[in-house]
């Protein structure tokens, strides 16, 4: 190739996700240099772009079981591209364009590998030998797709038709390599918060709570750190919050600003206890998980419990957001090789101010911040990630911590959507 023709790695990057609340689009315009020890990101712009409540609805309903045929499926898969690409289109206004577009997409659907079946014999042959056998029998199929050794995560709004939309090469897909060799395939950012939030001397834990909380341990950076990172899902962030309080105020709210309803509450620690018990919060990491636990069920069987204590719906709100703050620091003192020397929170519930003043209670002597404190938005930092992770996968570098995710090694993650533009360079 001539010099002059060669390809520069795009280094303005749009990243974009609807989390599991299923708010909005996240977008983050961001530019990029370095690659990983001397990785830096700029926020030149970010945005939430809330959902049409219609597509919000159908989402949610998918999402919590709602049979659909294949039909609406493909339809709803390119409902969310539309709103995606047009979340990408938005954040460019004003600004230098973006040449490449991480894009995590909706999920609507997770299932994490089944550790039993994994260790198991399957009733297919793995031999490298090919030797001729019958095929499975239905009831083995039945029995193996019910407890596939293989965890199944489903992202909306297909990268393909982002691409198409906005004329910008577009990777997305990114949890399926991690999962096609045995990993959770998720969580995905912790990699990107080794290289953005690490420090030298302190070891931290960066505390996302979303609809779902996780979180990523990461020492002190010198010697192996980084495989000493240590990364899972904690479990509720504010999911069962947010549906508790559409149900509590009859649908006139979606959730609890800044914690204040939760806050005139008093929470009730037996229960709490009672719901720690839960196998989740026990499981050793790596794990991961999502509303098909943490949902609509998990919640009306709360409120049956909390019937016993004939709790007001402030209390109920004030217990809730203690099993979301009890369950984290539960995690970190069971899982952790040590406790942090600071934790820094992001995501919708570090703005929750009674569900931090619970967590600085239940840390004590650990000072609790948030990313923004230390310079990365806690507002946009998933989606900064997706376009740090995007950026890595045409940079050949794989976005996967083993430890975080369970998976075997390291892999590259996303599938590359290539711009008309380029693909017809190609073809010249
Ligand atoms: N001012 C606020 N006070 C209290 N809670 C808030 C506030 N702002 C946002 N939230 C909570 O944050 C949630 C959205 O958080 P976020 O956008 O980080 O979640 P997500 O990215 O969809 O989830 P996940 O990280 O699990 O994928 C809202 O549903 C709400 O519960
Ligand atoms: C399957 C899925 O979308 N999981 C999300 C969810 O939301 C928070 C938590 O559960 C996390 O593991 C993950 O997202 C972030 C972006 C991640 O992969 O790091």
């Amino acid at each position: 190739m001539h010099p002059t023709e060669e390809v520069a790695v795009p280094t303005r990057v749009i990243g974009l996700i609807s989390g599991t609340s299923v708010d909005g689009i996240d977008a983050a315009l961001v530019e990029i240099s370095g690659t990983e020890l001397d990785l830096k990101v700029e926020l030149i712009a970010g945005a939430t772009y809330p959902y049409p409540a219609d597509l919000r609805e159908r989402i949610l309903a998918v999402g919590a079981g709602l049979a659909i045929s294949m039909a609406e499926l493909a339809e709803i898969d390119d409902a969310i591209a539309i709103v995606f690409a047009q979340a990408a289109q938005n954040i460019q206004i004003g600004h230098q364009p973006a040449t490449l577009i991480g894009s995590h997409g909706q999920t609507v659907y997770h299932r994490p590998a089944d550790r039993e079946m994994g260790n198991k014999t399957t009733p297919y042959s793995r031999s490298a030998t090919l030797t001729a056998s019958p095929l499975p029998s239905t009831d083995a199929i039945n029995r193996v797709s019910a407890h596939s050794p293989l965890g199944y995560s489903l992202q909306l709004g297909r990268g393909a038709l982002i691409a198409h939309v906005t004329g910008i090469t577009t990777v997305s897909n990114f949890r399926v390599a991690d999962i096609a060799i045995g990993g959770h395939g998720a969580p995905l950012v912790p990699r990107v918060d080794a290289y953005l939030l690490s420090h030298s001397e302190e070891g931290r834990c960066i505390q996302n709570i979303g609809g779902i909380g996780n979180v990523a341990y990461i020492p002190p950076r010198h010697g192996d750190w980084l495989s000493k990172i240590r990364a899972w899902d904690t479990g509720p962030g504010n999911s069962l919050l947010d549906l508790a309080v559409e149900h509590l105020s009859a649908g006139a709210k979606t959730y609890d600003e800044d914690g204040n309803w939760a806050a005139s509450g008093t929470p009730c620690h037996p229960l709490v206890e009672q719901w720690l018990n839960q196998d989740y919060f026990h499981l050793p990491p790596p794990k991961s998980t999502g509303r098909e636990l943490f949902g609509v069920t998990y919640l009306h069987e709360c409120l049956e419990d909390a019937q016993a204590y004939q709790l007001n719906a402030a209390d109920i709100l004030a217990t809730l957001t203690e099993l979301t703050a009890a369950s984290i620091v539960h995690s970190y003192r069971t899982f952790l090789p040590e406790m942090p020397q600071r934790v820094l929170l992001c995501g919708g519930g570090s703005r929750n101010l009674y569900l931090k003043s619970r967590l600085e209670l239940l840390l004590p002597s650990i000072p609790v911040l948030t990313t923004d404190q230390v310079g990365l938005s806690a507002d946009f930092k998933e989606a900064i990630a997706f376009a740090v992770l995007a950026y890595w996968r045409l940079l050949g570098i794989p976005g996967n911590l083993p430890t975080a995710t369970g998976a075997p090694q390291e892999v590259l993650l996303g599938e590359i959507h290539q711009n008309q533009y380029s693909v017809l360079r190609q073809e010249e």
